[in-house]
């Protein structure tokens, strides 16, 4: 195919629209809205992709996403950036050490009945966080290709940043946690804020991220914002409205609670406007953005009723801010809606425009029966009521007069 780059997309736009047509999967049109340019790193590695094909529950995801991406073409428009493997002193500069020192111990631990099990309970792994041999090595590359993504950003190797093997937003200090071992998420925080001052999570997973959450929520340099599913007996039942976060860091813990059923318009709209009245406040320097897929219609999770629509006008948003931006991954249980939804948010961020069908490749039968790449928004009811949503945001968009009020009162914090 032709290796097709912004510069002369016009040309091979104008001879297409001549008849002239390339062998290329995705058309570049001009019209399709790009962010002038932007420079985006793609974090990846044959040994990254085979590692996380092995996480339990997740087996083999990694590899129908970067199948895909790959498929498509978009690796000729990104900086391909092999990972390095996160070293134990950076993870500790998070997880503690007696953790770690257990992680270690399971990682080469054959056969679970050697392991003592209140220990293991101790430490979060039980049947949600299976122990599985290895796991300490897969996690320390995980944890490293999210660094290696967070450390381009800082040394302007480029202005977005993807890794869609990180993401694992449950893990604790000292527990795992919803099959989330190390946090790549805070590593990868922890790394940027040697350069920014002020740092924007975005959590768009269905579940609360309450992970990062709780490893922020004392302070005003990180400002974490969830959507997610919140009712009674769902996992992990944190993340309410009124959940603001502690001491320095009250109001800079932002929490949207949503209800079965929501669908694109409505969460991008709720998004808009919390987003828009955060960043106005806050002004951060840099973004985060766990693009979880789990909320999408169809995942067998049965939540949301998402399509890539608003997880792609979610992204456009964030990269019209023009900041240094992380994009990761997370859940996302149907593979093939996982790998649509990662390689529209891929083309947004490189300005490509994607065809309607999903091209020949090694996964092709996964996307049966429609081979489509857009996916099919379902009709489950949808629980959320326009004015408790609008509610809801009004409640934080008053949060933020309120967090504006402690900006200008509290410039100690905020110098830049
Ligand atoms: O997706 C998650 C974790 C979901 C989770 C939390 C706690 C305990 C178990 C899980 N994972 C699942 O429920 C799960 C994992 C893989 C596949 C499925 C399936 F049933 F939806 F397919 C469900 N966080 O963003
Ligand atoms: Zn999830």
């Amino acid at each position: 195919s032709v290796d097709v780059k912004g510069d002369c997309a016009k040309k091979l736009w104008d001879q297409q629209k001549k008849g002239v047509d390339y062998n290329v999967y995705s058309r570049v049109d001009p019209e399709v809205k790009n962010h002038g340019e932007l420079r985006v790193g793609y974090v990846y590695s044959k040994e990254l992709i085979d590692a996380c094909n092995d996480l339990p529950r997740i087996a083999g995801r990694a590899g129908v996403v970067h199948s895909l991406i790959e498929t498509l073409g978009l690796l000729a428009d990104v900086i391909t950036i092999s990972p390095r493997k996160g070293k134990e002193e950076e993870i500790q500069r998070f997880h503690s050490t007696d953790f770690i020192e257990f992680l270690h111990r399971i990682n080469s631990v054959s056969d679970e009945e050697k392991v003592n099990t209140e220990e293991a309970e101790l430490y979060g792994l039980s049947y949600d966080c299976p122990v599985q041999e290895g796991i300490y090595d897969c996690a320390a590359l995980v944890a490293g290709a999210t660094l290696t993504a967070a450390e381009a950003l800082c040394e302007g190797i480029c202005d977005v940043a993807i890794n869609w093997c990180g993401g694992w937003h449950h893990a604790q200090r000292s527990s795992a946690s919803g099959f989330c071992y190390i946090n790549d998420i805070v590593l990868g925080i922890l790394k940027l804020r040697e350069t920014f001052s002020r740092i924007v999570y975005v959590d768009l997973d269905l579940h609360h991220g309450d992970g990062v959450e709780d490893a922020f929520s004392t302070t005003p340099h990180v400002l974490t914002l969830s959507l997610h599913k919140y009712s009674p007996g769902f996992f992990p039942g944190t993340g309410a409205a009124s959940d603001v976060g502690l001491r320095r860091g009250k109001f800079y813990s932002v929490n949207i609670p949503l209800m079965d059923g929501i669908r694109d318009a409505q969460y991008y709209a709720v998004f808009k406007r919390v987003m828009s009245s955060v960043c106005t406040v806050y002004q951060p320097q840099a973004i985060v953005c766990q693009c979880g897929a789990d909320g999408l219609a169809g995942d067998p999770m049965g939540a949301f009723n998402l399509t890539e629509v608003s997880y792609s006008d979610c992204l456009h948003h964030i990269l019209d801010l023009k900041l240094p931006t992380l994009v990761l991954g997370g859940g996302g249980y149907s593979y093939s809606n996982t790998a649509r939804c990662w390689a529209h948010l891929t083309a947004v961020a490189v300005g490509r425009k994607l065809p309607q069908e999903v091209p020949d490749h090694r996964y092709y039968m996964d996307y049966s029966p429609d081979f489509e790449m857009n996916i099919q928004a379902g009709n489950r009811p949808d629980l959320n009521k326009d004015e408790e949503l609008m509610d809801i945001c009004s409640r934080v968009a008053g949060d933020s007069e309120l967090l504006s009020h402690l900006l200008k009162n509290d410039a100690v914090h905020m110098v830049s």
